[in-house]
This record gives C-alpha cells, sequence and structure tokens, in this order.
C-alpha cells in the first residue's frame, strides 16, 4: 500500500467522537434546535412523557451537562477528562449518539480552548480575566457548538444559555446569551482571521499567531517547531502539526501476533489496515471493548506509532542470544503485551517492570492472553536500580520513559495547558537515570530501545546524547543503531528521513501519535 492509498485522517471513520449525523446535517437523535431527543421523542411519543413540562425544561439537556461537569472537574480537581467523562456518561444513562456528542463537546473544548478564548475576548464585553471560571467554561462550550461542531447556531446558543441558567445563575445567563450571540454573527474563517490579526498585528510573529489560532501555548508552538526541524523535516509543517493535535485520534488495535491475525482480528470487528504497522487495524465502528479478541487479550487498543516503535525494538539485530527480554517501564502493558506476543512466538521471555502498583497489576492484566512461558514476571520496581541490580543480564531492554506526552496531545485533551516547561527538568533527570540504568541491564551486544510519545528535543536526541556520553563513563559504553532499516523492515512503506538514525513519528505525517525512538547497541 502507498501513502496514497492509505486512508487520509479525513476517510478514516473512528477519527473523531463527533455525533453521527443523519443526511440533514443533524444528529438524527438531537431535534432541530440541538436538544436531545429521548427514546420516546425519537419513536414520535413525544407527548407521553411522564415529567411535568416545567421539570423537563429544568432538567436541561444531559449530554451538555457532562460536558460541563468534566470541564469543572479538570479545572476544579486537576481531573483528566478522559477518566472523569466515561464513568460520568455511564451512570447517567447517556450512550450512543448524545454520549458521542458529550466527548466531542467535553474533548473538542479542552483541547480549541485557546482558540476559543480568543474569540471570546473579542465577542465579550468584559475582560476574560473578570469572567467567573465557570461562566467562562460555559462560554468556551458555546463557542465549540457554534465554531467546531455542526450545531445549529440558535441551538448552540439556546441551550448553552438554559445551561448558564442552571449551573450559574439568571444573571450570568443573560452574559452568556449577549456573548454567544456575537460569536455567532461570523464564521470560524472571520474569527480566526481577527484572532491571528490580534495575536500577530505585524505579521511576523509565527510562534504567536499559530498559538492562538491553534490553540497551543507558545512555549509548546516553539518547541514542536524544533523538533521538526532537528529531526529533518521542515518548520512549513508546524501548522498541520498543531492542525493534527486538535483532531480526535482514530481508534486503532493491535493484533497481537501468534494471538489473532489481523484478519481473524477483522472478522470480528469493522475495521481496516492502518497502513503502516501489519499488525494495526483503524476501527470504521463500532465499539473496540465489545470486540470478543480485545475483550480476550488478545488484540487491544494501541496507537499505531506504539506498535511501529514496539516492533522496531523486537526486530533489531542483536549479537547472539536472544532469550531475555526486559520491559522497563511497562505500565499500563500495551507495549509489553505486544512484546510478550512476540517473545513467545519467538521463545524468548519477557520481565515487565513498574514503579506503580497499580499500573503493574493493568500489566498483569494486560498479558492475560500471552502464554506463560514466555511471561518471566511483571514486577514493581524502581526502574534506576534494575541496572545496578543486574547488570549484562538482558539481550533487549525497551525504555519507554515517563515523558511530557507533548506527542499526545490530540489524546489527552487537557494535557497541553497543564504541561510547563519546567516538567522538562523533572523528567530529564528521571530519563537519563532510567536510560543509565537500561545500558547498564542489558548484556554487551544486546539493544536498548529509548521511546518517548514526546518529540521534545530534551526528551528525545538530548537525553540519547548525555546518556551516551554518562554510559560510556559508567564503564557500559553504547553506540546508536540506525533505526530507519530496521523500521523499514517492519512497515515497508515507512520513508526514513535522509541523514537520521532515529525514527520520529508524526500524526501530521504518519496520523501516529509523535513517538520518539532511539535504538542503541551496548558495545
Ligand atoms: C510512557 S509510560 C509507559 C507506557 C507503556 N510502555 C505502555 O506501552 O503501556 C511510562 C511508565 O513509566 C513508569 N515509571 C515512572 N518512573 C519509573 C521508574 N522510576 N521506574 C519504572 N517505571 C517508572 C510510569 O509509572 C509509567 O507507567
Amino acid at each position: 500500500m502507498t501513502r496514497e492509498d492509505r486512508p487520509r485522517r479525513d476517510d478514516r471513520a473512528g477519527r473523531d467522537d463527533r455525533p453521527r449525523r443523519d443526511g440533514s446535517g443533524q444528529d438524527a437523535r438531537r431535534d432541530a434546535r440541538g436538544r436531545q431527543r429521548g427514546e420516546a421523542r425519537v419513536q414520535g411519543r413525544a407527548g407521553r412523557t411522564t415529567a411535568a413540562p416545567s421539570q423537563r425544561t429544568r432538567q436541561g439537556d444531559a449530554a451538555r451537562g457532562a460536558a460541563y461537569d468534566t470541564l469543572r472537574a479538570v479545572a476544579d480537581s486537576d481531573a483528566y477528562a478522559n477518566l472523569v467523562l466515561p464513568p460520568l456518561l455511564r451512570e447517567r444513562r447517556i450512550a450512543g449518539r448524545d454520549a458521542a456528542f458529550a466527548t466531542e463537546l467535553a474533548y473538542g473544548t479542552l483541547r480549541l480552548r485557546g482558540r476559543y478564548d480568543a474569540v471570546l475576548e473579542q465577542a465579550s464585553s468584559r475582560p476574560l480575566a473578570q469572567v467567573d471560571p465557570p461562566v467562562l467554561d460555559v462560554l468556551r462550550m458555546g463557542a465549540h457548538q457554534l465554531l467546531g461542531m455542526r450545531v445549529p447556531p440558535h441551538a448552540a446558543v439556546s441551550e448553552t444559555v438554559g445551561l448558564a441558567r442552571e449551573r450559574v445563575g439568571a444573571g450570568a445567563a443573560q452574559f452568556v446569551n449577549a456573548v454567544l450571540r456575537r460569536v455567532a454573527e461570523q464564521p470560524l474563517d472571520v474569527w480566526l482571521t481577527r484572532v491571528a490579526d490580534a495575536a500577530d498585528p505585524t505579521g511576523d510573529d509565527v510562534v504567536a499567531r499559530l498559538a492562538a489560532v491553534e490553540s497551543h501555548p507558545a512555549w509548546v508552538v516553539r518547541a514542536l517547531r524544533e523538533s521538526l526541524v532537528g529531526s529533518g523535516r521542515s518548520a512549513d509543517e508546524l501548522a498541520a502539526l498543531l492542525e493534527a493535535d486538535n483532531a480526535s485520534p482514530r481508534v486503532t488495535l493491535v493484533a497481537r501476533p501468534g494471538l489473532v491475525t489481523p484478519a481473524g482480528l477483522a472478522e470480528q470487528v469493522d475495521a481496516v489496515p492502518a497502513g503502516l504497522a501489519p499488525t494495526a487495524l483503524v476501527l470504521t465502528g463500532g465499539d473496540p471493548g465489545a470486540v470478543p479478541a480485545v475483550r480476550d487479550g488478545l488484540a487491544g487498543v494501541q496507537d499505531e506509532g506504539s506498535q511501529l516503535v514496539t516492533l522496531a525494538f523486537a526486530a533489531a539485530p542483536v549479537e547472539g542470544r536472544d532469550e531475555r527480554w526486559l520491559d522497563l517501564c511497562a505500565g499500563p502493558g500495551g507495549k509489553a503485551a505486544l512484546l510478550g506476543a512476540l517473545a513467545a512466538e519467538r521463545g524468548a521471555r519477557l520481565v515487565a517492570n513498574e514503579v506503580q502498583p497499580h499500573r503493574a497489576r493493568l500489566v498483569e492484566q494486560a498479558l492475560r492472553a500471552v502464554p506463560r512461558d514466555a511471561v518471566e514476571e511483571v514486577r514493581t520496581g524502581d526502574g534506576r536500580t534494575v541496572g545496578e541490580l543486574e547488570p549484562d543480564s538482558y539481550d533487549r531492554v525497551l525504555l519507554d520513559a515517563p515523558c511530557t506526552g507533548l506527542g499526545a496531545l490530540r489524546r489527552r485533551p487537557e494535557s497541553r495547558w497543564r504541561r510547563t516547561p519546567a516538567d522538562l527538568a523533572t523528567l530529564g533527570a528521571l530519563q537519563r537515570a532510567l536510560l543509565a540504568s537500561a545500558l547498564a541491564a542489558v548484556r554487551p551486544g544486546g539493544v536498548v530501545a529509548y521511546v518517548t510519545c514526546s518529540p521534545h528535543l530534551a526528551e528525545t536526541q538530548l537525553v540519547v546524547l548525555d546518556g551516551l556520553r554518562a554510559a560510556a563513563r559508567a564503564g557500559t559504553p553504547a553506540e546508536v543503531v540506525d533505526a530507519a532499516p530496521v523500521l523499514a523492515g517492519v512497515a515497508p512503506v515507512w520513508e526514513p528521513v535522509p541523514g537520521r538514525t532515529d525514527v520520529q513519528l508524526w500524526p501530521h505525517v504518519h496520523g501516529t501519535d509523535a513517538m520518539h525512538l532511539t535504538l542503541l547497541r551496548r558495545l
């Protein structure tokens, strides 16, 4: 399959959480006002609901309420939206298209918060700094319905004003009404031009402009530009990269080798080959949790980039024995499960290590379908001590390092606003200590893969550079192995970047998270 044959991001079903709509461009279970239609209304029994009309009005729209509560939990308790919303939806029995609507509303509002704040700043009679945070969240939700979802404007405004009245009071509702009506007066492209002009009045500050328009903190925009250039790509790709960060990722499944074939998995679910990793399928419909192979652990939900770096790690040439593999930072176990399946096929044994006990339990769960004799141990421990405790003990060591996750911003809607440059210092020290441990734990001739789901140069190339120097000083010298041919061996359509021996994947190029891989051989 050539790059052109691959399903484009826009073509891939399961690509986002947008509610599916009927031919009218309207969510089939929402009425012309974008209101939630109960089962009774959908079936034409609208007059026969038992609640009194006043009570129905007060109940408002459950999907919008769930999205609002998620935004408040993220703001007030540092919660993760992807951990808060799904149980909330289950608890409130919000399912199907209403759940999809709530999900897109919550996640989209969080991702595009920076863009909407820039719009709202212009549409509001008051500076946003003077607007109460709960009111601001309602305004952001209204802006997303108007500018980021295809909710009819009158419905977006009136239903959001109803939510404001219900949750933050009548006075705030009037303010919300006035601001959202102003937002609704212009389409997205007009607002984006205004936002760009306000952020970059002289036309020479591309970082400020893209930060506002594409809704990323300026320091992240700068770092991603440096990462593009540092990994051999063009800074001109920056806007496309930021745009890709703002789209919901497609749902990708892994068919774990020896446990289920991709064809066998495709018989259980609507899915098509993802294109790069031979193990990866893109879901085109349905709930992955309902797929028997996923329930049984023969398959799993895993980004295609994660699959690619794991397959490349297992395919990297080692000199001599190839029996004992270590996953140093294994939780929650996505890569460990793929590695365990590969180890079983190759007669090797996997040790999976994780510092957090509850995440180590998730690794055990992920490995449940892997033949027992391929899993030596799942253990809880600090990976930084493994090299000292077990020197020269493994033929392969995977270090999937804790990182900022700047390569997976699509997946974690609020994380771009939470991370700070200070995180780089803390994580950098941990990454260097773990790499030193990995290089001590692998035997001479064996291979270490250094992997991050961040393309930030301070977490990728700089850690590797420092790691090589430190390892030479520590008496565990190593050299870089050219990862490009290794990856090409597992993913024939992969196009290497000339002059680079590491691998940097990108959402806007490969449709994957921005995973980094460097392969190192112990000397
Ligand atoms: C990027 S995640 C690994 C993801 C995992 N490989 C997968 O594919 O599912 C990094 C993991 O490292 C763990 N970790 C952090 N510090 C650690 C340490 N000192 N030793 C071992 N694991 C650590 C974190 O708890 C987290 O689970």
